[in-house]
């Protein structure tokens, strides 16, 4: 919360400021009813001292004529300026929290796209989702109902005041009254921090099945797991309603129960005010009047409180996730030095394990230059993919080094060493645009020809004719009306399209058919780019002709050799490539 008032500190003092004005203009304005009445029952109350004096002594002072019509007057136009303010206020308060919301967005989202990416995997996308869109959300209504609180307290205060100048001792009787009764109330309700983060956790519930159900729609269909996907759903969907109604039926109890305890006490008042207190008609008209519009403040503060509690658990939330992701070292940070080109790139006894602690890779260590084309092969699970990992700085290797010409990679700014990489990853995500777009991600500046040599070597131009536009067919989300295949030869395009010289291809061709697969492996030799490739492959025909072949067997390199040596030295390649044969 102090950190929620900090953010924006002079548009804050603006608010309260101005929420100050506006509850004292509502303090003269109701203390103007006391004139106001005496004038009608005496006809002079020049000589009047206390509050009432007050006024005569200011209407003299500034020659205004002490009359029924003037003062009438008087309070309209303190009304209007008062509640002038008040939408002044009120706007100030949705500036300050709709660009608190803004700021919490954009600090999530930046950290996230500069953070590291197993903080995606491991949170997900639907519950990060739903901070990004609902918990900022609630988060924004919490700066807006803390000032809103404050300018209801301020002029809780003004009446406070006013009604303490007509009555002290009945406003003391006053407070301790509204205070036991409102503590009582909050006492029987449950808190309703417990009942809003019961709400936080639903909705993170909601985005998982339905971004689950959306993502995964047809395996759902073929899995038959549409049942258990709508009965999840459905749970949720109670859940939702059992916890939102609780919190809803909180409020409202909180709210009735406190209107009757305030007119409880605002009744005992008038009793005592009449039969025990010598206060003439006027000033216990005007101190009722005070204690009538305080009650409905007290509601209002304890409501907003209550309110407040409960969407706290939103904040709360989207406050860990920034600070998680600010304990994370992003590997993609650091490093300044430039690099216009890359001539090899080395591993030099490189170690790396995931959060699970496992070692994924034990002394991995190859080389590899323009020119080139290096394979990595093994089992399933040997730690091939998390070589391309590191190579990107997706990750950072826990042990040795990975340099690019001699200098560590971690060294190099980050972005310019990207771009001497073109890769080709084994799930490769397409955006939600056109094929032109798609296959320009990496140069957004290519030429309409540098995109169609580009799609004509990686084969794209095979099925072009089938797309309804041509280079402009959408092609929807993740490439959803595009087939394995197909999405595959547009991910090779786009890295083609790239002004790259390592080039990394991760099962690059796995669902290809040989014919195509091959044309594309020859496009890509003839081109003049003189690529240092890197190629995993599982399918070892496509990489028998690759200058060196490495084994890798439980994070390890095992064997390094042509495709000959290492068939001669039988060993596990020999092996897999029996199996293949
Ligand atoms: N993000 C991750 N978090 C934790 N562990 C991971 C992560 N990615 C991969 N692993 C683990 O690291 C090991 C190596 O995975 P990797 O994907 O590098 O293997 P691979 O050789 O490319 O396998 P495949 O040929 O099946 O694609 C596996 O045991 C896998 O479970």
């Amino acid at each position: 919360m102090y950190e929620a008032a900090q953010f924006r500190p002079w548009l804050g003092i603006g608010v309260v400021v101005v929420s100050f004005a506006a509850a004292f203009l509502e303090g003269v304005g109701l203390g103007l009813l006391l004139p106001i009445i005496e004038i009608t029952q005496s006809s002079s109350p020049t000589d009047a001292d206390g509050l009432l004096g007050l006024f005569v002594r200011f209407y003299e002072r500034f020659g205004i004529p002490f009359t029924l019509e003037y003062l009438i007057v008087s309070l309209g136009a303190v009304m209007f300026l008062r509640f002038a303010l008040s939408f002044v206020g009120g706007w100030l308060r949705a500036i300050l929290g709709v660009s608190y919301q803004r700021e919490l967005r954009e600090r999530l989202f930046d950290s996230l796209m500069y953070g590291p990416v197993d903080y995606i995997d491991e949170v997900g996308s639907d519950d990060l989702l739903n901070s990004f869109i609902t918990e900022t959300n609630r988060a924004a209504g919490i700066v807006m109902a803390t000032f809103n609180i404050t300018e209801i307290v301020l002029r809780g205060g003004v009446y406070l005041i006013l009604a303490t100048l007509l009555s002290p001792v009945l406003t003391a009787v006053a407070v301790v009254s509204l205070t036991v009764s409102t503590l009582l109330v909050r006492y029987v309700l449950e808190p309703a921090y417990a009942v809003g983060d019961e709400v936080a956790n639903v909705n993170d519930e909601l985005q998982t099945v339905s971004q689950a159900s959306l993502q995964g729609a047809r395996d759902v269909r073929l899995f038959n797991m549409r049942e258990e996907f709508v009965d999840r759903m459905h749970e949720s969907l109670d859940r939702y309603v059992t916890s939102n109604v609780r919190l809803r039926r909180n409020q409202a109890a909180l709210q009735n129960l406190n209107q009757f305890a305030n007119v409880i006490v605002v009744f005992g008042l008038v009793y005592a005010g009449f039969r025990m207190t010598s206060l003439s008609i006027a000033r216990l008209g005007v101190f009722l009047f005070a204690i009538f519009r305080l009650s409905p403040v007290v509601n209002q503060i304890n409501n907003r409180l209550y309110t407040l509690d409960g969407q706290l658990p939103h904040l709360v939330r989207v406050r860990d996730r920034l600070e998680s992701l600010a304990e994370r070292d992003a590997p993609a940070t650091g490093g300044d030095q430039s690099i216009r080109t890359v001539r090899r790139v080395d591993f030099d006894d490189v170690s790396f394990s995931y959060d699970s602690g496992e070692r994924v890779l034990d002394d991995v260590s190859f080389s590899v230059e323009r020119g080139e084309t290096v394979a990595l092969v093994g089992p399933s699970g040997a730690g091939k993919s998390t070589v391309i990992a590191l190579l990107g700085r997706l990750q950072a290797p826990d042990a040795g080094e990975i340099r690019a010409d001699g200098t560590p990679i971690g060294d190099l700014d980050v972005r310019e060493w990207r771009e001497r990489l073109a890769v080709v990853r084994q799930d490769p995500f397409l955006f939600d645009g056109t094929l032109r777009e798609n296959v320009s991600v990496g140069n957004r500046n290519a030429s309409d020809r540098a995109v169609e040599r580009a799609c004509e070597t990686a084969q794209v131009t095979e099925f072009l004719p089938e797309l309804p536009d041509g280079y402009g067919t959408e092609l929807g989300e993740d490439g959803v009306r595009l087939s394995g295949g197909q999405k595959q030869r547009v991910a090779i395009a786009r890295a083609l399209l790239k002004d790259a010289d390592v080039l990394v291809l991760d099962e690059a061709t796995s669902e290809l058919d040989s014919n195509i697969e091959q044309t594309v492996y020859e496009g890509i030799r003839s081109l003049e780019s003189e690529y240092a490739t890197v190629s995993i492959a599982h399918r070892l025909s496509t990489v028998d002709d690759a200058d060196r072949i490495y084994t890798l067997v439980d994070g390890s390199v095992t064997e390094v050799g042509t495709h000959d040596q290492l068939l001669a030295s039988d060993g596990t390649y020999a092996e897999l490539y029996a199996t293949q044969s």
